[in-house]
């Protein structure tokens, strides 16, 4: 893993103490990916972390893995991708939800609103189990198999909860708020800090994560974003594997 920094490795680890777990064999079969067939499901997953300089153990990649079957497994009876092989949750999912892992710090309380079927907070709470992340979205069905991989997985300190963020300083558990507060594809970026912004900290931080688009929806925004409390802090732009497209990390402070 990246410099180590944010992943409590060796010793027990949280999900040792976990019952029930499905532990199986990793099934190295090989497969398509995008209609290509070239490698395995574990090797196109271990190939696209080494691309984010995450290098994770095997229990954890096992871990992600089994998130996107049971994502693909659930959305045969309720619809919650519209992503139908593993190979593409695998790229479009899991490696494009832990691209922003590297700009997490460690300890820092995070926030993913608008999170679907548990994109990108479910595989950065696997990753990092000692953090404390908070899921939103306002589908019930979508929070319903966030609360079963949460269970499965024994993600003690991550939380899902069936509501529209506009709710969210209303809960019990919203303490001072969050350090990090994240989203990918749930609104604009004006519509996003509008939103976020009361779920902040003082000094926090927001993550849009984007395709191309996202610097152009940001041009001619600053203003509106500083009426707000938010500074344009850096953007990073990578490429997802296999062509999958560009992203863009939109990151911005409270001020
Ligand atoms: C396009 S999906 C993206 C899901 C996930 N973030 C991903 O990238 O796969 C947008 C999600 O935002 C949720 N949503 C829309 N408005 C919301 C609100 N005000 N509060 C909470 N969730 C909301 C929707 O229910 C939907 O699941």
């Amino acid at each position: 893993m990246r410099s180590g920094k944010n992943f409590i490795g060796g010793g027990r680890r949280p999900w040792d103490k976990r019952r029930g777990f499905p532990v199986s064999p990793l099934r190295r079969s090989r497969s398509s990916v995008f209609g290509c067939a070239v490698v395995d499901e574990l090797s196109l997953l271990k190939n696209g972390l080494r691309d984010l300089e995450l290098d994770l153990p095997s229990e954890v990649c096992e871990r992600l893995l089994w998130l996107g079957k049971e994502l693909l497994r659930w959305n045969e009876k309720v619809n919650l991708t519209s992503i139908r092989s593993l190979e593409e949750v695998i790229v479009k999912h899991l490696l494009d939800s832990l691209s922003v892992f590297p700009l997490l710090q460690s300890g820092e309380r995070l926030l993913d609103v608008g999170s679907g079927g548990g994109f990108p907070g479910l595989p950065l709470a696997i990753v990092d189990p000692v953090r404390e992340v908070v899921t939103v979205d306002a589908v019930g069905k979508k929070i319903n198999f966030q609360r079963h991989v949460v269970r499965q997985l024994g993600l003690d300190l991550c939380v899902s909860l069936h509501l529209r963020v506009e709710e969210l300083p209303r809960w019990s558990g919203f303490g001072d708020g969050f350090d990090v507060v994240i989203s990918r594809a749930f609104a604009s970026i004006a519509d996003f800090a509008l939103l976020a912004r009361p779920c902040l900290t003082e000094g926090g931080r927001l993550i849009a994560m984007k395709g191309p688009e996202g610097e152009r929806e940001l041009r001619g925004q600053e203003t509106r974003l500083r009426d707000l409390g938010l500074e344009f802090d850096v953007m990073h732009r990578f490429s997802l594997p296999l062509g999958a497209g560009e992203r863009q990390l939109l990151l911005f402070r409270r001020i």
